[in-house]
């Protein structure tokens, strides 16, 4: 289908691995009613410890490289995976990386912008751009100079927007991603029929929601709200979903209601863990050694982790815990444990 035949570059491994969560199923579930399961996208792929954008970046760098791109521009908070994984797969393509990291994040913990992703991106040569600007999942001016100091010294920049999400191509990567796990089901022998997202720019939560409306098998998708700014990110999401879906298959509608995105978790600011992401970090690593981080995934378990607990996600489902990484800013917030 129209997927297969948009271009895209190889960084992963291959499927990114499913796998049971025995110890937290039995935890959250004791009568066995409830299955949860983990799509591994933190272990997608060896370039720089993966994770979501990597996979979204395979549409987006195969964009830059027909149009004769060198050089990756692109944004985010001081901790940001997604400027990371622009600067690992620029690096890994023989292209350079330009990231803005921004004050995304009012908190200054020790060694906040000294360890963690930001330390990975200078480790791998990365023209790492430190400024004070404030959280916004939408584009940020810093861009505009960075890519004309690009063009200015003869380089040919290909801007990403923040998290790869607010970019024709931003959807593709998680539309993807469900076909993948349609495949790892037969093997499986089972059908998710709740999937669990962490959503702040969008794109991997629109992605999915495509992916899972397209196959038409009532596949729920249920976002996880970590920007604190979720009626923005809702409209983010909605957005990305529909121009992607019409990319793919002009005829496929996005209903409404297909876009679930639960604002209880965020605990009111992007990027500082509250109680209940503390308590979900902590749940998920001393029940099965699922490690995850305080400004995405340990939001989106601590929603998890409710839904199970009040029923939303009834008895008898599979759910799948879509884990997008971000283990590696853990080191900037050891303060916090
Ligand atoms: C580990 C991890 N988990 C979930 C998300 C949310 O994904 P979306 O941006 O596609 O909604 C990010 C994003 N991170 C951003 C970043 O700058 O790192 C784009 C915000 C993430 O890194």
């Amino acid at each position: 289908q129209k997927l297969a035949s948009i271009p895209k570059e190889t960084f992963l491994f291959g499927s990114s691995p499913i796998q049971l969560l025995p110890r937290l199923s039995e935890k959250l579930s004791p009568d066995g009613k409830v299955k949860i399961y983990a799509k591994r996208e933190d272990c997608n792929s060896g370039l720089a410890y993966g994770g979501n954008k990597v996979r979204k970046l395979e549409y987006l760098v195969a964009d830059a490289k027909a149009q004769g791109c060198d050089t990756l521009v692109s944004v985010g908070g001081v901790q940001s995976n997604h400027t990371r994984a622009v600067t690992a797969v620029a690096t890994a393509s023989g292209m350079q990386a330009v990231t803005i990291q921004e004050k995304w994040v009012p908190i200054d913990p020790p060694l906040y912008d000294k360890t963690g992703n930001i330390l990975l991106s200078r480790i791998m040569g990365g023209d790492v751009r430190l400024n004070q600007e404030g959280f916004d999942i939408g584009h940020k001016e810093a861009t505009n100079k960075a890519f004309e100091d690009v063009k200015a010294r003869g380089g040919k920049p290909y801007y990403i927007p923040a998290g790869a999400s607010d970019h024709p191509l931003g959807g593709l990567g998680f539309t993807n991603v469900v076909l993948e796990i349609a495949e790892q089901e037969k093997t499986l022998g089972v059908f998710f029929d709740t999937l669990v997202v962490c959503s702040v720019t969008g794109s991997s939560h629109a992605g999915l929601i495509v992916g899972a409306v397209a196959e038409g098998r009532g596949r729920k998708v249920i976002g996880i709200d970590a920007s604190g700014k979720p009626e923005a990110a809702k409209a983010q999401v909605a957005r990305i979903a529909r121009s992607t879906a019409t990319l793919l298959d002009p005829s496929l509608e996005i209903p409404d209601d297909a876009v679930v995105l639960d604002e209880r978790f965020h605990e009111g600011i992007y990027g500082i863990p509250g109680p209940s992401t503390m308590a979900a970090i902590a749940l998920a690593a001393q029940t099965d050694a699922m490690i995850t981080d305080p400004v995405y995934e340990g939001k989106s378990m601590a929603g998890l982790i409710k839904l199970v607990e009040e029923g939303s996600i009834k008895a008898g489902s599979n759910v799948l815990y879509v884990h997008l990484g971000g283990q590696p800013a853990l080191n900037a917030y050891s303060s916090y444990f």
